[in-house]
């Protein structure tokens, strides 16, 4: 088996006044994938990204970054990782370029191996390289914190809320960026309260709800958890009331001839439903079904896990 990207074990962390923010979270993110930390506010995903970017202490457990354990070998996991924060922070008075420079000197990188120019093309910032800071807009200082999060080339790319404030033009421009850098091999990791955004982007999804993970799974079967599926049906005739039955969990008139009838598919198939609206004299004309999104899993979820 490879080597996960990061890997955590029993993380810990209380803050100062006693808030515990992390209460023994484990998890290893596969290299390679692109892996979605979801989580309600509050839950602890910045505690945890920030244990990993070494800018919080934890209180126990243990983490390691690309194989080099975060306290054992701190400086060779912090190469490995490249962090966007959540918090647009730098000072206004550098340019892109100065800024992205800067960066690469902390990092140790001599002048002839730094990608500037590349990093600035590749975040759409080269008409700004020059541009105090100040006068960026909102997602052009997100994709500068991109940039700057890539100026060592590491392995791991891990954005915090990278779409908050993003509007959807430049959230897309983001996003093909992160691909590109996924097609390069580069393990990606974020957080997002998109949960559209996570489904579409994300191979494998952990929820972390009250500092603890209630669920790491590919995408596709944390989907298939969602126990709730909707039909769609057309009927032959208008009807004037919607039928019950026991195998429908809710059932809505949705038109004149068109039902909208909500089952468990743990409990019934869409068989069940069919069968159930032809005993009730309803001939079926049409059919169409709903697929239950991460938004119904994780509200299952986080609704299941009480604090
Ligand atoms: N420096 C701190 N001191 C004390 N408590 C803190 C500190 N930082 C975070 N917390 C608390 O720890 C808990 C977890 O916060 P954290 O920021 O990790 O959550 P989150 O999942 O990232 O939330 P969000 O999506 O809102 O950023 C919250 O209750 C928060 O108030």
């Amino acid at each position: 088996m490879t080597e996960a990207a990061i890997s955590i074990r029993d993380l810990q962390k209380t803050y100062e006044g006693g808030k515990r923010a992390l209460d023994g979270v484990t998890l290893d993110v596969p290299r390679g994938e692109i892996f979605g930390l979801l989580g309600p506010n509050g839950a602890g995903k910045s505690t945890m990204i920030n244990i990993l970017a070494g800018l919080v202490m934890k209180s126990g457990g243990s983490a390691s970054i690309w194989g080099f354990d975060i306290d054992a070998h701190p400086r060779n996991a912090k190469r490995s990782i490249g962090i966007v924060p959540q918090e647009i922070l730098f000072d206004p008075f550098f340019t892109p370029r100065e800024a992205l420079e800067i960066q690469a000197g902390l990092y140790g990188i001599p002048k002839a191996d730094r990608r500037t120019e590349a990093l600035l093309k590749a975040v759409h910032l080269e008409d700004k390289a020059d541009a105090y800071a100040r006068t960026l807009s909102g997602g052009m200082k997100r994709r500068l914190l991109v940039a700057k999060a890539m100026v060592h080339s590491p392995p791991i790319l891990v954005l915090d809320e990278p779409t908050a404030g993003v509007d959807v033009e430049l959230r897309q421009q983001l996003w093909d960026y992160v691909r590109s850098l996924h097609a390069q091999g580069v393990t990606i990791v974020l957080t997002t309260h998109y949960l559209e955004e996570a489904q579409e982007l994300c191979d494998r999804i952990a929820i972390i709800n009250h500092g603890r993970l209630i669920a790491n799974q590919p995408t596709r079967d944390l989907l298939a958890l969602a126990q709730e599926k909707v039909v769609e049906v057309v009927v032959d005739r208008d009807i004037a009331t919607a039928p019950e039955n026991l195998c429908f969990d809710k059932i809505e008139l949705a038109g004149e001839r068109t039902l909208t009838i909500t089952y468990r598919k743990d409990r019934v198939n869409a068989g069940d439903v069919l069968a159930a609206l032809q005993r009730e004299g309803l001939g079926v004309v049409d059919v169409s079904t709903r697929e239950a999104d991460l938004e119904d899993v994780f509200l299952n979820l986080t609704r299941a896990t009480p604090a």
